[in-house]
C-alpha cells in the first residue's frame, strides 16, 4: 500500500496518467469526428455551402432522404454522398447492382458493427457476429423453407387462434390500429415455426420478439449522445440499454428452459407434455444443424425475430391499407381463395402458389413499400474500383438506391398501385416464375439481392398469405375515416414504415367456405 501511495505521489506518474487520459479522450473524440468527414473525391448532396457543422445536413437526411437521392441522380451523378444520421453514406446508382450485390469486399457484418457498436456492449450481443458457422442462415434457407408445406396447417390453426383474441367475432364495426397491433400477431404466428406451440403464446417471449428490435434502435440513439470514451461506462446505467439486457435475460431464460425440456424428453426422462408438439421447428433445426458446434440458441432466436417480425408486419399492414383502399381486390381475392381451396379440398401443398392474384397483390405492395428506399447497406473493407473507374474508399458506408422499383422505364405508371401488375407480367410467355413475390433480381429489390438476399422470404410469403386468407375471409374492413386515402408509408431517413396511426374498422362476415379447409 505504502509503495502504491509513494508511486502516486510521484509527479511523473501523475503527468503520465493525465497524458494517457488526454490521449484516450482525444483519440476517441477524433474517431467520432473523423467518422463524420466526407469522403474525398465523391460529390456531396444535401450540405449547402457555408454550413460548418453537419447538423442541418443530418436533419435534411432524416426528413427528406428520398428527394436528396433524386436530386443527386438528377444532377447526373451515378454516385454521391449524403450525410446520414451518424456518418456520410455513398449512394450508388442501381446500374452498379450486378457488380456490387455479391462483392466480397462489401461487408454486411461491418455495416452492422458500425451501426450497433460491434455488439460490444452487453444488450447489443445480437449484433455481434454470433454465427461464424452460418447455422442460422442454413436453417432458415434450408430446413424452414423445406418445411413450408408441413407448416401450412399449423400456421393456419395458430392464425385462427390468434385472431379469436385479436379480432373477436363482432357483428358491429370495431376499431383497430392495425400497424401498432399486428406485430404481436405476427410474432405469435412466426414463433410457432421458430420455437413451437408452448412458447409462441408466452407473453414474455412475445414482448421480447416484438420489442427487442424497437428498443435496440432506441438504445443506439441514446448511447450515441454520449462521447465514445464514456460509452463503455455509461451503457451500464442507461435505462434504454438496460432494457435490452433485460430482453436478453428473458429470452435466455425462456429458450434455455425449452432446450433443456426437449433434451429431457428426447432422453426419455420426462414425458412429452399434452398436447404433444405437432411439428419440428427452428429450435430443433438449430440443434441438428449445429451438431455439437457452439451456438447460442437464445441469441439466434432474437436475431430471427429481428429479421422477421417488423418486416413481415410492415408488408402485412401495407397490403391491408392497399386492399382497404381498393376493395374490389378484396372481392377478387376472396373468389380466388375460395376457388383454390375448393379445388384442392383445403390448404394443400400447392394451394398457396395457385393463388396468383394474392401473390401479385403482395408483390405490388412490396414494390412500393419496401423496408427502405436503398438496399445493400454495406461497408467497404478495401478500396473498391468500380467498372467505370470510380473508387469506393476503404471504410466507406455505401448503399445502392432502390429507385428501379419505381422506374417508368421498367414499370408502366410506376407510382400507381396495380394489384394485377405482376399477374399480367406472369402471363407473358416464359415469365411465369420471374414475377413471383419471392423472385428477386437486380431491379426487384423488396427482399434485397445478392449474397444477403432475404433468407426468410419463402417463409414470410407463405405466412402473410395464410394470415391474409383468414383476415379476408372472416372479416370486412374499412378505414375509420370515411374519406381516408391509402395512407402512404412514412420515410425516416432511408427507412420506410407503415403509418402507425391509421385507425381501421373490422366486423365479422360469413367466410363462404368450410373452415375445415383451413385446417380448423
Ligand atoms: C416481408 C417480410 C420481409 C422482408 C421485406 C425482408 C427483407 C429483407 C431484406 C431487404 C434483406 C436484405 C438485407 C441486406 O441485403 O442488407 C433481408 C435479409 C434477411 N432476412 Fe428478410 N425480410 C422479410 C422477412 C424475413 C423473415 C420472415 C425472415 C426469417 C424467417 C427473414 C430473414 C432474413 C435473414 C436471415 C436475412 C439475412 C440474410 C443474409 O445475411 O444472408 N426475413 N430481408
Amino acid at each position: 500500500m505504502a509503495l502504491i501511495a509513494g508511486f502516486l505521489k510521484d509527479v511523473y506518474v501523475w503527468s503520465g496518467i493525465l497524458a494517457a487520459l488526454i490521449i484516450v479522450v482525444v483519440t476517441s473524440l477524433f474517431s467520432e469526428v473523423a467518422d463524420e468527414f466526407f469522403y474525398k473525391g465523391v460529390p456531396i448532396v444535401g450540405k449547402e455551402n457555408g454550413e460548418v457543422t453537419n447538423k442541418k445536413a443530418k436533419m435534411r437526411f432524416l426528413m427528406s432522404a428520398r428527394s436528396l437521392i433524386k436530386q443527386g441522380f438528377d444532377q447526373g451523378y451515378s454516385r454521391f454522398q449524403i450525410m446520414a444520421t451518424f456518418r456520410p453514406v455513398i449512394v450508388l446508382h442501381p446500374k452498379y447492382m450486378e457488380e456490387l450485390k455479391s462483392h466480397p469486399d462489401l461487408s454486411f457484418e461491418e455495416a452492422m458493427n458500425k451501426a450497433f457498436f460491434g455488439g460490444k456492449y452487453p444488450g447489443f450481443d445480437v449484433f455481434a457476429p454470433i454465427d461464424h458457422e452460418n447455422i442460422l442462415l442454413d436453417v432458415v434457407r434450408g430446413n424452414l423453407t423445406q418445411a413450408l408445406n408441413s407448416l401450412a396447417i399449423p400456421l393456419s390453426k395458430e392464425t385462427a387462434a390468434s385472431l379469436e383474441g385479436t379480432f373477436p367475432p363482432s357483428k358491429e364495426w370495431k376499431q383497430y390500429i392495425f400497424a401498432q397491433q399486428v406485430p404481436l400477431l405476427v410474432a405469435r404466428i412466426s414463433s410457432l415455426a421458430f420455437l413451437g406451440t408452448r412458447i409462441c403464446r408466452n407473453k414474455d417471449w412475445l414482448n421480447v420478439s416484438v420489442n427487442y428490435t424497437i428498443d435496440s434502435f432506441n438504445a443506439v440513439r441514446v448511447l450515441r449522445l454520449w462521447p465514445p470514451f464514456l460509452r463503455p461506462i455509461v451503457h451500464w446505467f442507461l435505462p434504454e440499454v438496460q432494457k435490452l439486457r433485460d430482453h436478453l435475460r428473458v429470452a435466455r431464460h425462456i429458450v434455455q428452459d425449452e432446450v433443456e425440456q426437449r433434451k429431457l424428453i428426447r432422453e426419455g426422462k420426462i414425458p412429452e407434455p399434452e398436447p404433444p408438439r405437432t411439428h419440428p421447428d427452428v429450435l430443433d433445426w438449430f440443434r441438428e444443424t449445429a451438431a455439437g458446434r457452439p451456438f447460442d440458441y437464445a441469441l439466434g432466436q432474437v436475431a430471427l425475430s429481428l429479421a422477421a417480425i417488423h418486416t413481415t408486419s410492415y408488408l402485412l399492414t401495407s397490403v391491408m391499407y392497399d386492399l382497404t383502399a381498393n376493395p374490389e381486390f378484396i372481392d377478387a381475392l376472396r373468389e380466388e381463395i375460395r376457388k383454390v381451396l375448393q379445388e384442392d379440398g383445403g390448404i394443400q401443398k400447392s394451394s398457396l402458389s395457385k393463388m396468383k392474384l394474392l401473390d401479385s397483390v403482395l408483390k405490388e405492395t412490396l414494390r412500393l413499400n419496401p423496408t427502405g428506399m436503398t438496399v445493400l447497406h454495406r461497408v467497404a473493407t478495401r478500396n473498391i474500383t468500380l467498372s467505370d473507374g470510380a473508387v469506393l474508399p476503404k471504410g466507406a458506408t455505401v448503399v445502392v438506391s432502390g429507385h428501379s422499383m419505381r422506374d417508368a422505364a421498367i414499370y408502366e405508371d410506376p407510382e400507381t398501385w396495380d394489384g394485377y401488375r405482376f399477374l399480367r407480367l406472369r402471363e407473358q410467355p416464359g415469365s411465369e416464375h420471374r414475377y413471383q413475390l419471392v423472385t428477386t433480381s437486380n431491379q426487384d429489390l423488396g427482399f434485397g439481392c445478392g449474397t444477403h438476399v432475404c433468407a426468410g422470404r419463402f417463409f414470410a410469403a407463405n405466412e402473410i398469405k395464410i394470415i391474409l386468407i383468414h383476415l379476408l375471409l372472416k372479416y370486412d374492413w374499412k378505414f375509420e375515416k370515411e374519406d381516408q386515402d391509402r395512407p402512404p408509408s412514412i420515410d425516416i431517413g432511408t427507412e420506410m414504415m407503415a403509418n402507425p396511426m391509421v385507425s381501421m374498422l373490422f366486423k365479422s362476415r360469413e367466410p363462404g367456405i368450410d373452415l375445415a379447409s383451413l385446417g380448423l
